[in-house]
């Protein structure tokens, strides 16, 4: 049994893996340009960020019914239980749905479904975490913050993601202020290609408690040691740096030199089904390629639930930290 650990970075978008792209077009009678899974496969040569971006949002058109979000979560789940994964905070992204007609209860309810039955089927518990496009304009995160309010007893927190590059955090000041009076938790995508400054400006601005990715805080001095004396969480995902080449290869990855200056990181799979793993995976790859040992795995799973958005539930949290200290690597 792989470590436990919770999983605080990650698409269900993302999760899309071929085989379910086609069985989805299929029932939906949505035309995909490739022939077969194998060609699809073909195309997950990504160049950069946008460039990965540009096939996840195509292939998003076979999602379409609440039981096609219901089916993708469920696979999710399943696979992620299999990785040790005892906790999952998911990523949705509305406005990508409801510009292609899809409507936020589509998504929200048919996720939903998938998410309840979690923990009983799979022992996952699980959290939403609803994302703004940074791509799109602050008046459409504005929108979609309106659109998502009957169901924010299912969700947890606001995040931020897509293109980065040339849409600094700054953008989504008022949505940011908006969601805190809600009661929402904040996080968001910075210094993933974007620099060192969105992340500064992510937790000044947006007043974010976790960054995602945050791989180029090692730019900037100043900013390690505030992340470090702050504890600011980081939720990495080494394999999607490779696939999306902010890292050359994942042996020049600098999360070992990260944990040795004391920022406390997590690992993710962000969108497994494009980047060639699950978090179990990712935690396989880093032992392998990087050479963490058992005590720095550990490090990584005890961060993961210590970063985890459980304050609603510290004895759960409590129950699952008990595990990882009892955990023995093989
Ligand atoms: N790695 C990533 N960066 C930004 N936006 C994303 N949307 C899905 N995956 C993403
Ligand atoms: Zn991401």
């Amino acid at each position: 049994m792989p470590v436990p650990k919770a999983e605080l970075h990650l698409h269900i978008e993302g999760t899309l893996e071929p085989e379910l792209a086609f069985a989805l077009a299929a029932r939906n009678g949505v035309a995909l340009p490739y022939a077969d899974t194998d060609a699809l496969r073909e195309a997950y040569r990504f160049e950069d960020l946008q460039s990965f971006l540009n096939l996840y949002y195509e292939l998003m058109a076979v999602l379409r019914t609440e039981r096609d979000f219901e089916d993708l979560a469920d696979a999710y789940l399943a696979r992620a239980a299999a990785q040790g994964v005892r906790h999952a905070e998911i990523f949705f992204d509305p406005q990508a749905h409801v510009s292609r007609g899809v409507a936020m209860d589509t998504v929200v309810d048919g996720l939903w479904r998938a998410l309840e039955r979690g923990e009983r089927t799979h022992g996952v518990s699980t959290r939403l975490i609803m994302c703004f496009l940074r791509d799109e304009s602050a008046e459409s995160a504005l929108a979609t913050l309106d659109a998502a309010k009957p169901h924010l007893d299912r969700i947890t927190g606001v995040g931020l993601d897509s293109a980065e590059v040339g849409h600094p955090p700054a953008k989504f000041r008022e949505v940011y202020e908006a969601a805190a009076a809600l009661g929402l938790r904040r996080v968001a995508h910075a210094g993933e290609e974007g620099p060192p400054e969105y992340i500064t400006e992510a937790l000044d601005v947006l007043g974010v408690e976790r960054i995602d990715h945050g791989l180029r805080c090692t730019e900037d001095p100043a900013l390690v040691e505030r992340l470090v004396r702050d504890r600011v969480p980081l939720t990495l995902c080494p394999l999607s740096n490779v696939r999306l080449r902010t890292v050359d290869t994942l042996a020049d990855h600098p999360l070992p030199a990260m944990l040795d200056a004391g920022l406390m990181c997590t690992v993710n799979s962000d969108d497994p089904a494009y980047f060639g793993g699950y978090v179990g995976d990712t935690f396989d790859a880093v032992r392998d390629t990087l050479g963490l040992g058992p005590e720095r795995l550990r490090e990584l799973a005890r961060n993961s639930f210590l970063a985890a958005f459980l304050d609603d539930d510290e004895e759960r949290r409590a129950r699952y930290l008990a595990e990882v200290e009892a955990y023995v690597f093989p």
